[in-house]
């Protein structure tokens, strides 16, 4: 940007606290021009303008006492030291008598609230994830920094014309070093918060608030956390919190109808009142309505910090872009989010999880014959083959057995794979392991050879299939910490005239050699000896209760996915 910027401390505010390396702070009277005003508020008004022939934004706040002149130079000073693509960036500023204006990259109105309640925008559910995620990262930032900002709502995130956010209005951000003493001063010396409690729309601040700062307590990372759950809730539902309504101007006549400050407040901090939270039938992954929800958690400590938010986001904005996107709309009717109890274990579609892995894995590079010459070439012999499948469920009430077929894999006629896995505590492992199995075949019959490619199936799913677990239960998806799913598994893979099979646990195959049986599999239970030697060798305990051996604390008979032969 062509800016002339004058040789001399142009780079220092009038009084010498905000300096900056690249930002001009003490731009001449006559490089700017100020257009038509974007936003009024009580404490600012924001104008499009012109600054060395490029449009930005100017925000010239409302300086009437000293006390303004001082938070003014400190958010200067604060402005200066970031640097954040999800942070709107302070270009320069002029910042002595009588012009005080700062200059901020422009973005195109309307800001996200507007862009929810005024144009009515339905954001795809991927959208409103990348929202998140961006957001977050960018809080993620400032907490790094020290920095609260202490007024993250809709209408302070402007987007991009790719619909990225950036976060703007850093007109109440602190550093939290700073927070404590003009927090509890303000209190004694005016009854005044910090904290937008005397802007204009009162409850229309309000709702942003996390229940400590409503009585009174400082802000917090964790505070900020809040809103931003509150934010992005109201982004997913689109209408605004604590109302049923779109329209933000109706809603918030509805909104201080219904409610006096007081007794949103008292509902918000005592009865735990959340606006309603979006209904999964929005399409909105169960992921992040969780994440939601504990994000709004009345109690700071047990929400997650940025770092955890932007982790599990990046996780959810993965699965969400192979999902199909959905709009998301469709709000629960219930007005107490908080006490809805979902059962995400029921929700989370594991044949989804399997497949998602499968083919992130298999990328696949077609025509790879390396497997040609592993084959009995002496041999004339070559199997005509059929294949068929048959499942029954059995005396329980669902079933959480698996199976797949895939024949002429990877299109090589010679090349077939099936495999059987058994359900043990549900059919999540069953189901998980039916799609990444197959996907880690088909990827590792380019490069491996048979054995290898099953073992490393085997492994591969039963790690990612583990960590999957272990993620959702941190992320709570999973509400019953006891809930070891697990399943046994059988899978052939037949090349040209060879078989190789492979199993888990008591998942057998049995080849039928001119009517007679032929065990292909030996099972991995407790009460085989060779078994229970092995296991007692890597330090686990196997007793004999009650009828058969047994292993360790969980009392199994079955070693499921622990341990496999290859045959
Ligand atoms: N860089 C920008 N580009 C375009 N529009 C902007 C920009 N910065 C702010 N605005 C618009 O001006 C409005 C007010 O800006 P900001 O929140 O920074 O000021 P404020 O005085 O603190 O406002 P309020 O008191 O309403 O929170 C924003 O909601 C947005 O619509
Ligand atoms: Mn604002």
């Amino acid at each position: 940007m062509g800016l002339e910027v004058p040789p001399e401390d142009s780079n220092r505010c009038v009084r010498g606290c905000c300096r900056s390396a690249d930002i001009p702070l003490h731009l001449p009277a006559n490089s700017f021009s100020l257009l038509s005003p974007i936003a009024k508020g009580s404490e600012s008004t924001v104008y499009e303008a012109r600054l060395g022939g490029e449009r930005v934004a100017a925000k010239k706040p409302v300086l009437s006492t000293s006390d303004d002149l001082d938070k003014f130079h400190y958010q200067l000073q604060l402005l200066c030291e970031l640097d954040h693509q999800g942070l709107t960036r302070l270009i320069a500023a002029h910042a002595r008598p009588p012009n005080y204006l700062m200059f901020f990259d422009f973005f195109e109105p309307p800001n996200l609230a507007d862009k929810i309640h005024v144009e009515e925008w339905n954001p795809s559910v991927q959208q409103v994830v990348t929202i998140a995620s961006d957001l977050a990262k960018a809080l993620q930032y400032l907490s790094i920094l020290g920095i609260v900002h202490r007024d993250v709502k809709p209408a302070n995130i402007l987007l991009d014309k790719d619909f990225h956010p950036h976060l703007a209005d850093f007109g109440l951000a602190m550093y939290q070093k700073d927070i404590k003493h003009v927090c509890v001063k303000n209190w004694k010396s005016s009854g005044k918060p910090t904290g937008g409690f005397y802007k204009k729309n009162m409850v229309g601040t309000l709702i942003y608030m996390a229940p400590e700062i409503l009585t009174k307590d400082i802000h917090t990372e964790k505070s900020d956390v809040y809103s931003f759950a509150i934010s992005i809730n109201e982004i997913l539902t689109g209408v605004v919190p604590y109302t049923d309504l779109r329209a933000e101007a109706q809603a918030h006549t509805v909104l201080e109808m219904t409610y006096t400050e007081q007794q949103l407040t008292s509902a918000i901090v005592s009865q735990g009142l959340r606006p309603a939270l979006a209904l999964p039938q929005s399409g909105a992954p169960p992921s992040l309505l969780s994440l939601i929800q504990r994000c709004w958690d009345p109690d700071p400590q047990q929400r997650p910090s940025f770092k955890d938010i932007t982790d599990e986001l990046k996780i959810i904005e993965k699965h969400t872009v192979v999902n199909p996107c959905l709009p998301a709309t469709v709000v629960n009717k219930s007005q107490n989010g908080n006490t809805e109890v979902r059962h995400y274990q029921e929700a989370l579609n594991w044949f989804n999880q399997g497949e998602l892995l499968a083919k992130k894995e298999n990328k696949l590079e077609h025509k790879v014959d390396r497997w040609s010459d592993i084959c009995d070439q002496s041999s004339k012999y070559c199997p005509t083959l059929s294949w068929g499948s048959f499942a029954t469920c059995g005396r329980r009430e669902t079933m959480e057995d698996t199976h797949f077929m895939l024949p002429q894999m990877n299109e090589e006629k010679d090349l077939h794979a099936f495999g059987i896995f058994d359900g043990h505590r549900g059919s999540a492992a069953a189901e998980f392991s039916v799609r990444a199995v197959p996907g880690f075949l088909k990827k590792f019959c380019c490069d491996t050879s048979p054995i290898d490619a099953l073992t490393e199936a085997f492994v591969r799913t039963d790690i990612a299939f583990r960590e999957e677990l272990i993620l959702h239960q941190k992320s709570k998806r999973i509400i019953q910490k006891d809930w070891h799913p697990g399943c046994t598994a059988a899978t052939a893979l037949i090349v040209r005239n060879r078989l190789f099979v492979a199993n888990a646990g008591d998942c057998r195959a049995i080849l039928n050699r001119a009517g007679e049986p032929f065990p292909m599999t030996r099972d991995h239970v407790a009460s085989c000896p060779e078994e229970r030697e092995r296991i007692l060798k890597e330090g686990t305990e196997v007793k004999w209760q009650i009828d058969t051996w047994r292993v360790g604390a969980a009392a199994l008979q079955v070693l499921a996915f622990s341990h496999f032969d290859m045959y």
